[in-house]
């Protein structure tokens, strides 16, 4: 994960956003730590539970959630506790971790008092916005509360005040807001969130700020941090600025290579593998695959190739915006085409449920050259889903990828077969 660029990871964070339209189920156990061990430890199964608002209720229902995610479970009731408490999050994307602070932020308002009362820190613009209409609608039952964006581009005159309950932004902006131009008074905020603490620290410049607005806040502030992932950096960062925390952690969900059939496919260069693949197409019948390359040159070559030879195909590219890339994923998943060329750092971390085949056009390498086994778990491990029976094809055309391959294969301890792709007989067999 360490090689992507910073700017990918906020791109792929909005992206999962955008795309998402259900809750990610997960069957792991949740973790938690209470800073308080002594104190009962007690989860919700129903949103009624938590004695929420009426108002928010409604907002809760409207928006078509039943009950709450394994993370919300824990997390809710001790977001929600009194006095409150402290609270550092993790849990994969699409597990609820949004939604579970903005019902915090909401139920900790009080509408009547015209100024901020809640911060809540995203790692870029588009970022803020997502999480910005998640408050709206959850809000959608009460009108006299009111959201204030502190991104780039949102000017206000000097001198003026905020009269928004709740102001979500970005750590720049909301510094100068908080201190320079003191549109907001940190004392008075009651609810502090960080959201996408892996996403933030990954950003330069972001980590301070986010300390030094910290550093603002009342003593008795709550302070909750978000994080989907957990590295050594995102775990000192947040221990900086939620003191005395509560953590709640969720594992990701194992994926495995047990279901899933591997091959590769011995070629001498690009032309020949092209070759092969059509050949794999011209013998089985796939319903929808996912194409790796490594570059973007080849990715576009490889689209217009395939589309030549008459496959309806999706590129999904780096130089597109992520808007765009959404909406190419948006049609794939729909079924509207049932190609999908892409590069890894486009495509990490996409679900899509009913790709069956996965081709590593190129084998995943970091950047110094060497087996990328994480990735190569993530492209193909999604083939498996569900107890699915998934096929993955792996292209190898030269000694030093020959040598990646037997990199993988030791790493798995699994044996990759090889696949003669001029024999017809021999690939329609591995799809059985
Ligand atoms: N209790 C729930 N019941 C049904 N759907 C839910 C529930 N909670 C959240 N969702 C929906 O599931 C999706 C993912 O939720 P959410 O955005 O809160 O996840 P997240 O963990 O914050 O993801 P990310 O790490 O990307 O921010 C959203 O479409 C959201 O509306």
């Amino acid at each position: 994960m360490q090689w992507l660029f910073r700017e990918d990871r906020a791109a792929q964070s909005l992206l999962n956003k955008l795309i998402r339209s259900n809750l990610v189920d997960t069957t792991n156990q949740v973790e938690v730590l209470q800073r308080d061990p002594t104190s009962p430890l007690y989860s919700v199964k129903s949103f009624e539970e938590l004695r929420l608002k009426p108002q928010l209720l409604q907002g809760v229902y409207a928006m078509g959630f039943n009950r709450p995610s394994k993370i919300q479970e824990n997390a809710l009731p001790m977001m929600l506790a009194e006095p409150p408490q402290n609270l550092i999050a993790q849990s994969q994307s699409g597990t609820g971790k949004t939604a579970a602070f903005v019902l915090a932020m909401l139920s900790r308002v009080e509408p009547g008092n015209k100024y901020p009362q809640c911060l809540c820190l995203s790692p870029t613009y588009e970022l803020a916005l997502q999480t910005g209409k998640v408050i709206e609608q959850m809000g959608n039952f009460y009108p006299e509360l009111k959201l204030a964006y502190a991104v780039r581009g949102n000017k206000l005159e000097r001198g003026q005040k905020i009269s928004e309950q709740i102001v979500i932004g970005t750590p720049g902006t909301v510094l100068d807001w908080c201190s320079k131009l003191k549109f907001i008074d940190p004392k008075k905020i009651k609810v502090f969130v960080l959201d996408e603490a892996d996403v933030m620290i990954a950003t330069q410049g972001h980590q301070d700020q986010s300390i030094r607005i910290q550093r603002m806040l009342p003593r008795d502030c709550q302070m909750l941090l978000f994080s989907a992932t957990f590295e050594d950096s995102v775990w000192k960062f947040a221990q900086k600025v939620v003191p005395d925390p509560n953590i709640i952690k969720l594992k990701r969900e194992e994926e495995t290579l047990d279901t899933i059939k591997q091959y590769y496919v011995l070629c001498n260069n690009r032309d020949e593998k092209f070759r092969a693949l059509c050949n794999i197409y011209g013998a089985i019948t796939i319903a929808q695959a996912m194409i790796f390359c490594h570059t973007r040159k080849t990715a576009g070559w490889l689209a217009a190739e395939l589309s030549r030879e008459g496959h309806q195909v999706a590129l999904l590219s780096g130089e597109m915006m992520v808007e765009q890339r959404a909406a190419v994923i948006e049609r794939f998943r729909e079924g509207k085409e049932k190609v999908l060329v892409t590069t890894n750092v486009c495509a990490r971390g996409i679900d899509v449920e009913q790709v069956s085949v996965v081709i590593n056009f190129d084998l995943p390498v970091d950047k110094d050259g060497n087996p990328d086994n994480e990735t190569y778990l993530h492209r193909i491990g999604r083939t498996g889903r569900f107890g699915k029976r998934g096929l993955a094809i792996n292209m190898v055309d030269s000694k030093h990828s020959m040598n990646i391959l037997n990199r993988i294969q030791e790493h798995f301890n699994k044996k990759i077969n090889k696949l003669d792709t001029d024999d017809l007989d021999e690939i329609e067999k591995i799809n059985n």
